[in-house]
Formats: C-alpha cells, structure tokens, sequence
C-alpha cells in the first residue's frame, strides 16, 4: 500500500492519432516498467488482443514506479482511453477514477473536435489537464501556433504545455515530473469503511470477470466478503492485484490505489460499470454517485446471408455480448430476411467493429438493414411507444406525432472546405448554431437530427473535406418533426429490411434515390421488376427493372470453355449472397448500398 501523497492517477486524452498510445509506450519505458526486451509498440493496445478483451474501445490501466528528481518514489496509475467519438462514454468513466489528464495535442495539426470534446469532459469531471504538444521531432510542428490555439479555442492556460516527442522520447521526463507537480494526489481515508469504485470490467477465459477498480477510502484485502451496492450482490475476492501492465497480484489496495479484484463473477453484465464496492459485514454510508449506464443509441438487424448459420450467430452474438455490455440484442424475424437479431450500438463505428468480427472471427456472412435511432411515437389514445425499428411503426392514423433524438454537432474544418461542411449539414436538415474562427479553421457547432448523421454522415464529412474536418457529437434531446416511414417494394412485395424513417419534406428525394440505386443493384431477371418507394399507401417513386433477355454466357461468343465456366461459377458464388424476396433475388450490397445517400 502507498501514501497518499505518493500516488497520481491520471489518464491521457487525445484526438485520434494525436499520438496518445505512443506516448504511454514511452511513458512505460522511461521508468522500466517493462523490460526493454519485451517492450514492442502500441503495448497497451497489443495487450487488447492478447487478453481477448474484444473491441479495443476499453480503456487500458497500467501502474508505473516512477523515481522523481525530489528523490521520492512515485506511484504513477495511468488509464488509457480510446479516441472515439462513439466511446466518449469510456473516456467519460475513466476520467471519474483520476485526478488529472495529460492532454495530448499533435503539435502539426493542431486542436481537433475531439481535443475539444475531452476538455469538456474533463472540465465536468473537475479535473486537472497538462498539455502536452506532441511530434516535436517533425518539421511541421509548430508549438506557437498550437499553445495559441489551445488559449483562444478551449481557453486554457498553454503556459505550462510540455512540447515532446513520443517517438523519439524527447521531453517524456518533463511529462513525468510535470505529473508529480501538477496534478493533485488522490485524497482518502484507510481507516474510514470500503468504498471503492468500479471502473471497468471484462471477462477473461481463465479467471471469468476481472474488475477494475479505484479505492476511495478503506483497504480491499483478498477473501474480504464484498457488496456490489447497486446490483445488491455478494462476492468473495479470490484475488486482487495491479497491471504492470501484465497482471500481479498484491496483499491489499488502499485509498487512491487502482487495481482489479476477481470473484467468481460468471459474467460481464453482473457488473455494474459505476457501482460502489463495499464490505459486506461493514459497509460505507453510501454509493459513490454512479455513471448513468451507457445506452445503445443505434440500431440495426442482423440476419445470416444463409439462413442455416442462424444457430452460429446466435452463438457469435452471445459471445461477444459476453464481454460487451453496451451491445444489446434481442431476436428478430422479419418476413423477407427470416431469423436474426435486432441490436443496439453506442454508434456507427461500434455497430461496425462488432458487424467486422462476426463476418471475420465466426466466419458468418450478413445482411445489416438499415440503421436507426430510437423514436418517440405518441399515439392518439396518449400512449408512448419506443420506436426501435421502423418495419414496427403502426398506422399513420392512430399516431398523434413522432419525435427524433437531436445531436450537438462539433465540427472543426480548415477554411477552404467550409461552404462544403455547411451544405452538407444543411442537406442533413441542420440548423447552425455557431462558427467562430481560430486562425484558418472554422469551428462550427449544428444541431442535427441524429438519424441523419447515423449512416454516412462522417464518410461524407471526410470525402468533402478531403479527411481534414475533425467531428464529434452529443446527444441533446427529443424534438417534434413531420416523420413518416417510407416503404420499399419490389416486385409489389414490402422489403421490410428496407423500411426506413425520414422527413416527409425529404421522402420523395430519398425514395427516388433508392429506387435509382437497388434498380443498379438488383440484377435483371426473366420478367419486369417494379422498384417502388411508398408511404403508407402511396407511391412516391417508382423505377422498373427491364426484364433479361440474353444469359451471362452469351457475350462469350467463340466458345471459350473456361472462361464459360468460371462466369457460371462466379453467377453460381453471386446466388448465395443473394436472397429471395418473393420471385426476386437481391444481392446483399444492396441492403447498405441502397441506403447510402449522395448529398
Ligand atoms: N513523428 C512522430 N510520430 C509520432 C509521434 N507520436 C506518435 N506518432 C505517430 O503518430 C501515429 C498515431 O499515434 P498513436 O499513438 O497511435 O495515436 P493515438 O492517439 O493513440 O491514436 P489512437 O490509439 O488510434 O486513438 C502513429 O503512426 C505514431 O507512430 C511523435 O512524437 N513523432
């Protein structure tokens, strides 16, 4: 157990690519926490993969000895956060067990919105910042321009910025003894009753569910018999320890420490992320203020491309949920896609990653229907219903109005690509809320629908922008607006996979677009094909897919064998990615494809 006074927990917070997993390589190396032998690159993020720990969206803890120039002995915790927008939640929770942030800014770039967005979270956490303006070694860092961006955009004090290079390894004892001298130690009371908080938790093949905690005041000895406040559950520490960052064990953790316990937990979802920790037989007063738990705000189905694989995405999905508690499902059967599951996300990029390994690790093909958010419907007869998809919505006629969720939009853009950024915000039925200037970027704040941002909004936002606009949202609310469900009909029958919400002022632009696209997408057939896009009753657009007349082969006139064959071949592999709906076959790209907008 340390002193008080001889501990700082902290966390680095950085836009993506800023170089915030480089800089604790270097941070773990400069103060020998891992031999120089086993040290290799992106350790924290490597050691994700190796502990099977899933997404690498999970913040990472590692516990550094540090010897400062005082001639003290410092305990150093460190929590890695991911970069993401769809995980600022993570960052968010991380930030609630330190004291302070390292604020990581690449000194060629520049404040970028997640810079902002960090700074925000840190200021709500109470928090200290140091900033730190990284790739000093490389010609284009410029330290005066960023420490005034720093000043005019976020309106912190750059004074004390320590300019450093994470690759070279420049400057990295200034961060360490920067850490001992500006970032306050954990307060507490070793004598006062357990309470500690959990942070984190994963589960592992071998020891089941680890949980990270962080001690407020007590000591957590392993055997101790503890509370989880909130679940009301009792477990019994098997064994508490620290991350090196491998795993070591330890007698106890005190007041201010960082560490894990395991207990026999069986799964993920029996641990509340924010839960107070006591002991059973002598508990605190009361929880610690807990995190509100994140909530999936993006759904989607998921169906096997070949029926006969639903079993093995059950399984894909059970595991993966096993060690993912913000990733919820619940089964679905939809009349064109058969059986599947209705799942939740944080956001596009967390629906992405989890679509990537199913399709990767448990080798099962799948169709995604369209995202969408959660709707508020209110029905005539004053009930509300939680719209999750939109094949659900009932009859126009019985629904009084619907509401969508609003985002807060962030956007930072070199000035050249404003008139871009700002049309692309206005197709997406934004309205402006801000545009102020720090130097030659534009720093414009929207408040956007979130269905409109859920599906391609960042592709778009990066090709008009060729990649240089930063973005990051939240979520602000629930607002009114004229919303019906548009329909997709093909060959007159409903593709209820393709059934999506939109603006009625919007529906019949969309409905033609998609109609356009899925007739490019859907192959010719021996009859005609009708495309339809229908609200309620009503067609609103209508494209018609001539029937086939020549087969594939035929172009290969002078009976080329082979070539033959390996058409027929490729037609044959193109069929099983395809699935029927009615007479039709529609190819799986279609279902993605068809959804992508071009404004
Ligand atoms: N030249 C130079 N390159 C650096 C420096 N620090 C990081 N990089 C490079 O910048 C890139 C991004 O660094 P990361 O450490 O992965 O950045 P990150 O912020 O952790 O990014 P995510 O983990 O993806 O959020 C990598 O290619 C690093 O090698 C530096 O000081 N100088």
């Amino acid at each position: 157990m340390t002193d008080l006074t001889h501990i700082r927990n902290f966390s680095i917070v950085a836009h993506i690519d800023h170089g915030k997993s480089t800089l604790a390589d270097r941070l773990i190396q400069a103060t020998n926490t891992v031999p120089d032998r086993d040290m290799k690159e992106q350790l924290l993020d490597a050691m994700d993969i190796e502990r099977e720990r899933g997404i690498t969206i999970k913040a990472n803890t590692v516990r550094i000895e540090y010897d400062a120039l005082d001639g003290q002995h410092y305990v150093l915790n460190l929590i890695d956060t991911p970069g993401h927008v769809d995980f600022a939640y993570e960052v968010s929770r991380s930030m609630r067990a330190v004291e302070g942030s390292l604020l990581v800014v690449d000194s060629t770039q520049g404040v970028e919105a997640q810079t902002l967005a960090n700074v925000y979270q840190a200021i709500d956490a109470d928090h200290e910042l140091i900033p730190v303006f990284n790739k000093i070694d490389l010609p284009a860092s410029d330290i005066d321009r960023v420490a005034e961006q720093v000043e005019d955009v976020i309106g912190i004090d750059a004074s004390g910025a320590i300019p450093v290079s994470a690759k070279t390894g420049e400057g990295i004892r200034d961060v360490l003894e920067s850490i001992i001298a500006n970032l306050p130690p954990p307060e507490g009371n070793r004598d006062a009753p357990l309470k500690a908080m959990l942070v984190d938790s994963w589960y592992d093949a071998y020891l089941g569910v680890i949980v990270l905690v962080r001690i407020k005041d007590g000591v957590l000895k392993k055997g101790d018999r503890v509370r989880f406040m909130q679940n009301g559950t009792v477990h019994q520490v098997d064994r508490i320890g620290v991350f090196k960052p491998s795993m070591q064990t330890v007698d106890d953790l005190g007041p201010g420490e960082i560490g894990f316990l395991t207990a026999s937990i069986k799964q993920v979802r029996d641990t509340r992320v924010g839960d107070t920790i006591t002991h059973e037989k002598k508990p605190c007063d009361g929880p610690l203020p807990g995190f509100k738990p994140s909530q999936p705000v993006v759904f989607c189905g998921l169906f096997p491309v070949d029926s006969a694989e639903f079993e093995d995405l059950r399984d894909a999905i059970d595991k993966l949920a096993l060690n993912d508690a913000s990733f919820s499902y619940e089964m679905e059967t939809s009349a064109a896609l058969g059986f599947g599951f209705r799942c939740g996300f944080l956001g596009l990029l967390h629906l992405e990653v989890i679509r990537d390994r199913i399709e990767r690790e448990y080798d099962i093909e799948l169709i995604t229907t369209a995202p969408s958010v959660i709707y508020h419907v209110f029905m005539k007869d004053g009930t509300k219903i939680d719209l999750h998809n939109p094949a659900d919505m009932p009859d126009l006629t019985h629904v009084d109005h619907v509401e969508e969720p609003r985002i807060k939009a962030t956007i930072l853009v070199p000035d050249e690509f404003l008139g871009d950024v700002l049309k692309l915000c206005q197709d997406r039925r934004g309205i402006q809320e801000d545009l102020t200037y720090a130097g030659s970027r534009a720093m414009v704040v929207y408040d956007l629908p979130l269905n409109e941002v859920v599906f391609d909004f960042y592709d778009r936002l990066k090709s008009v922008t060729k990649g240089y606009a930063s973005f990051d949202y939240q979520l602000t609310g629930y607002r009114q607006d004229n919303l019906v469900k548009m329909q997709i009909l093909v060959n007159e029958e409903p593709v209820d996979a393709l059934s999506m919400m939109v603006h009625r002022d919007r529906a019949e632009m969309r409905g033609r677009a998609m109609c356009e696209k899925l007739k490019d997408l859907i192959p010719r057939h021996m009859f005609k094909i009708p495309i339809q896009a229908a609200i309620g009753g009503k067609v609103i657009a209508r494209e018609t897919l001539a029937a086939l007349r020549k087969d594939v082969t035929a172009k290969c006139y002078g009976g080329d064998a082979t070539r033959k064959r390996k058409l027929l071949d490729k037609q044959k592999a193109g069929k099983k990615k395809m699935r029927q709906f009615g007479k039709v076959d529609i190819p799986q790209e279609a279902f993605i494809s068809a959804l992508k907008m071009d404004s």
